[in-house]
């Protein structure tokens, strides 16, 4: 998979040179590419944004920089210019996109071309989306009801939620089936040595070896986990 992110804080990704997204990208599996907006800027002064119009606080996004920066992306291995069917999936952070789950995570992961577009001010002119969807497929994503700053932390954190389902990218693929929301539900606790510590005793049916007993008494923790912490969850 390649994945190409577009900030205006470039420096930010550098994270993304260690760990287990690090690791990948040194296999080859994660191809991750990332850019500078002020590099497609036309002036100057490399200006990346302006006032709004019709007024109010703060400022807006120029279009023309993120249409050069994303048809440079949109081409640069292909060739040629992509189409709307043919490009890469354009994916937006914003406050005001569709909610980002573990299934959008798990539909991203089969793609071949990610691209992350991370908007800063009052965000990106609207204009600039209607033009990515002649290059490409875009979809505008929000983590969650809050306020972030900039669309790089939220981009982040898809990248990883994504990235690790790259076939390859986790060394033990088991590890991704009993995970939080892969079923639905919220994962039941884990415990490791010692059995007893500081007064607090390992539940005894993890110590009893009777894995039918261990399985049911996991599956009653995921159901009242999600219960009382998630029940948006359970009325699905
Ligand atoms: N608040 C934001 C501002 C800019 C770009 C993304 C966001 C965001 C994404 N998910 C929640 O908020």
């Amino acid at each position: 998979m390649r994945i190409d992110v577009v900030t205006i804080f470039p420096a930010f990704f550098d994270v993304l040179e260690v760990s287990l997204l690090g690791r990948a990208r040194g296999a080859g599996l994660l191809d991750i590419r990332v850019h500078d907006l002020r590099d497609h800027a036309t002036d100057r002064h490399r200006t990346v944004d302006d006032t709004p119009y019709g007024g109010g606080a703060g400022m807006v996004m120029k279009p023309e920089p993120w249409a050069l920066a994303l048809d440079e992306i949109a081409t640069l291995d292909e060739g040629e210019a992509a189409d709307a069917a043919s490009g890469p999936l354009f994916i937006f952070p914003s406050p005001a996109g569709e909610r980002f789950t573990q299934a959008t995570a798990r539909e991203w992961s089969a793609e071949q071309h990610l691209v992350f577009g991370c908007g800063r001010y009052e965000g990106i002119d609207e204009r600039v989306f209607a033009y990515a969807a002649t290059i490409g497929r875009v979809r505008l994503v929000s983590l969650g009801d809050y306020v972030l700053n900039g669309g790089e932390v939220a981009a982040m954190a898809m990248i990883e939620a994504v990235g690790r389902l790259v076939p390859g990218v986790v060394g033990n693929p088991d590890s991704l089936v009993e995970e939080s929301h892969e079923d639905g539900l919220l994962e039941y606790p884990s415990y490791t040595k010692p059995a007893s510590w500081r007064g607090y005793d390992v539940p005894g049916v993890l110590l009893s070896g009777h894995h039918g007993r261990v399985a049911q008494w996991r599956r009653e923790q995921q159901i009242e986990r999600t219960r009382t912490r998630r029940p948006d969850l359970l009325a699905d």
